[in-house]
């Protein structure tokens, strides 16, 4: 990517933009993870979602061990630079690690966070081993 479509957007004091990942079909949100320039030039050029794992500290390329590749449509930055929208094809219709389809699955509804979404399948299947 040019420097100057790297310019246009308004990154962090860490380096990193938030990036929402949406159904390019449907429209429902998916995700919100975080890129820096390696990641969205990665995501770019690669055609696919690659954000920065903040905890892991290193790129990481979304379905690399679950294979649920998010498939990049099309991407948009908000008016004043500081957010990343992809709209992606989330291949195996689960975004999240929980094996649900996506991660805003606890709604707020007579004060407490109700769990609306159901895993799709486990995710002990998808990551083979203990995950929360
Ligand atoms: N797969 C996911 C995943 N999918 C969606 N998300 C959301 O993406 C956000 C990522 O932003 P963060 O900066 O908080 O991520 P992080 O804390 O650095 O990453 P983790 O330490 O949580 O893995 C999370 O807060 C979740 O809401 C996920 N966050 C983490 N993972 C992990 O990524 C790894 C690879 O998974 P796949 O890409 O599906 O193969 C596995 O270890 C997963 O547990
Ligand atoms: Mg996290
Ligand atoms: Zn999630």
């Amino acid at each position: 990517m040019s420097d100057d479509l790297m310019n246009a957007i308004h990154w962090n004091e860490d380096g990193l933009v938030p990036a929402i990942a949406q159904d390019a079909t449907s429209g429902q949100v998916l995700m919100l993870a975080w890129m820096n320039r390696e990641a969205l030039a990665a995501t770019v050029a690669e055609g696919r979602a690659v954000y920065w794992s903040r905890s892991r500290g290193r790129l990481w390329r979304k379905g690399e061990e679950s294979g649920n590749v998010q498939r990049l449509e099309s991407l948009r930055v908000d008016c004043d630079g500081d957010t990343l929208l992809l709209a992606v094809e989330q291949v195996g219709g689960i975004a999240c690690h929980t094996g649900r389809a996506h991660c805003f699955y606890r709604e707020l509804a007579d004060g407490a966070w109700v769990v609306t979404e159901a895993v799709r399948r486990d995710p002990a299947s998808l990551y083979g081993g203990e995950h929360e």
